[in-house]
């Protein structure tokens, strides 16, 4: 779980809040506690806001969801803005597999006509990897994502 502060800055196009990223697990769910915006998400390559709903929770597809569906579910790119006067508090709850286990695209998703788009790897190291780069855009670690033109009908 994090909590995550944001103290107002009066120059906020100068600032980010959190640099665009996808979460590492599997789901997140966010709680944008005092509903104050600042939250973007990438949609159709456009950022845009997610308004704040009173008692909602924000599920977030996250990278390790995205592998496990073999692409099918997207985890989602965002990004947190700084607002000028208010702070902004959130709770993010990460879910993800124990760190001894294997993860790769769950079998019966894995077909001719939809090869494996991610290696197999242990929990551990694809944190060990996702930890190790700066947060940026999309964050599944380039070695586990399989080339495009090297795409197996198994999992690897
Ligand atoms: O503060 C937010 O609304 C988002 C936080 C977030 O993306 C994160 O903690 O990974
Ligand atoms: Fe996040």
């Amino acid at each position: 779980m994090r909590l995550n502060y944001y103290p107002p800055c009066p120059q906020p196009e100068n600032v980010i809040g959190l640099k665009p990223h996808s979460d590492a697990g599997s789901l997140t769910i966010l709680l944008q506690a005092n509903e104050v915006d600042g939250l973007q998400i990438r949609k159709d390559g456009m950022l845009m806001p997610i308004t704040p709903v009173s008692n909602a929770f924000i599920i977030n597809v996250g990278d390790i969801l995205e592998i496990l569906t073999n692409g099918i579910y997207r985890s989602i790119e965002h990004r947190v803005t700084i607002n000028s006067k208010k702070e902004r508090i959130s709770i993010a709850t990460f879910h993800k597999p124990q760190m001894n286990k294997v993860i790769s695209p769950i079998e019966s998703l894995v077909t001719f006509e939809r090869l494996a788009l991610f290696r197999r790897i242990n929990v551990a190291d694809y944190y060990k990897k996702y930890f190790s780069r700066q947060l940026q855009e999309k964050s599944v670690p380039n070695d586990v994502r399989i080339k495009s033109n090297n795409c197996v009908h198994k999992i690897l």
